[in-house]
């Protein structure tokens, strides 16, 4: 059963009527949100457009007046039957699903069990159904940092790197990652070879992120002050949302077309974004909605952050019979926080045309307004 469709948007096949039906896993969360609005707005070949989510939010409503069938389904990728209900008849499945916790919030089984397990189920939905276009959301943390602190300076996809996990987290996007790239060329129903491709998005930033809006209510509770935690020298690649959804839009689009060349491929989410420390990027946003980062150097010594970090890993787990105690500080946070890991590379413009569509300003401007329109702002 051949599914196929064609990348380039020519005039005449753009007014031909949509017939290409999407299916996007964790469509509800922060990035999936944004590929969802992204499609709608960008694929004018879409026919129906299906959002799939442990859990729905409302604004899907909203989305339903539209040309577009936009169908909401309410599943869990680690139930096989649910995912293939879901992508059977999908011409592309884009999987941003995922535990995303970096906190000690889930149990490392569970974090396996939906990252690992869950997507291996999509793929093998995608080999029952008939589905040919796979598109995964992957993470640089597949990469690094290391448990060794060993910077990733400007890195790109061929750069060397001791990958060696040990967190939960970055363990199970790497195994995930694995079977995606393993099952392109696998033959799904009807005798097509499945193409799959997986992108690695650095840390996110814009509308929706959970973390800055934790930073922000943070220092409003400190009296519109954060205080520096890390050397200002650390830099970290931050990739705007808006963008990384923009590059799932486009490589399931050419997915078909560049199939030899894309198909089974890596590609690091970037864009235009200055290379900065986590906190000092973070003041970028959080400066202009009152927000004071206090100190040129970090006010604590590393050593007593390490112990710190140690506490709570300890309090963590002594807590956890009676409550969730999972602070932003724990060893492997500030392990990533404290290592310089930026990107710097064109493989998704040499392979399928990729630019950012929000430059600089206007992702930073997005992610001010959307900062300005939370509760309580400290001006
Ligand atoms: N936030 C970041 O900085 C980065 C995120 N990523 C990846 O991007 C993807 C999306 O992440 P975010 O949007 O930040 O996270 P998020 O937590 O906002 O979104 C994940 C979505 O997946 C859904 N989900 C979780 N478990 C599910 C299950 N068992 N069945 C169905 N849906 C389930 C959640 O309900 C949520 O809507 C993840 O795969 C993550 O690993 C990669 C790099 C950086
Ligand atoms: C108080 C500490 C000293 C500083 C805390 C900052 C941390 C919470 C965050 C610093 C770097 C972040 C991670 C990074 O952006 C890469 C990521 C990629 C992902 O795929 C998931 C999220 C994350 C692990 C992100 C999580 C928060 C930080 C560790």
């Amino acid at each position: 059963m051949s599914q196929g469709f064609s990348p380039q948007l020519g005039m005449a096949e753009s007014a031909q009527a949509p017939k290409l039906v999407y299916l996007v896993t964790g469509g509800c969360g922060f990035l999936g949100e944004h590929v969802v609005r992204m499609l709608l707005e960008r694929e004018p070949r879409l026919r129906e457009l299906r959002i799939f989510d442990l859990h729905l939010s409302p604004w899907i409503e909203e989305l339903k007046t539209g040309p577009v069938q936009v169908t909401a389904i309410q599943g869990d990728v680690t139930q096989a039957q649910e995912v293939a209900a879901a992508v059977a008849g999908a011409h592309v499945v884009i999987h941003t699903a995922g535990l995303v916790d970096v906190f000690g919030r889930a149990s490392p089984e569970t974090i396996h069990k939906v990252n690992v397990r869950g997507t291996q189920n999509v793929i093998e939905a995608c080999v029952q159904t008939g589905t040919q276009f796979l598109v995964y959301t992957s993470s640089m943390e597949v990469v690094g940092p290391n448990i060794k602190g060993h910077p990733f300076y400007r890195g790109n996809e061929d750069t060397p790197y001791e990958a060696v996990h040990k967190h939960p987290y970055p363990c199970s996007k790497a195994l995930a990652e694995r079977l995606v790239l393993e099952a392109n060329g696998r033959k799904v129903r009807g005798g097509l070879p499945l193409v799959t491709c997986a992108l690695r998005p650095t840390g996110i930033y814009g509308e929706g992120h959970q973390i800055m809006r934790d930073f922000y209510r943070q220092g409003l509770r400190l009296g519109g002050r954060l205080f520096r935690a890390i050397p200002a020298s650390v830099e970290h690649g931050r990739v705007y949302v808006g963008n990384v959804a923009w590059m799932h839009v486009l490589v399931a689009r050419e997915l078909e077309q560049r199939a030899a060349l894309i198909g089974g491929q890596v590609y690091f989410c970037y864009d235009k974004s200055p290379y900065k420390s986590y906190e000092d990027f973070n003041m970028e946003f959080l400066g202009p909605c009152g927000l004071r980062l206090v100190g040129t150097r970090p006010l604590l010594p590393y050593w007593l952050l390490v112990l710190l970090a140690a506490l709570n890993a300890l309090l963590q787990w002594l807590l956890r019979p009676l409550l969730l105690y999972a602070p932003l500080l724990n060893p492997y946070t500030l392990a990533v926080a404290n290592t310089t890991f930026t990107v710097s590379t064109n493989k998704a413009q040499r392979h399928f045309g990729y630019e950012p569509l929000f430059s600089w300003e206007d992702s930073r401007t997005r992610t001010i307004l959307w900062v300005q329109a939370m509760e309580g702002t400290a001006q």
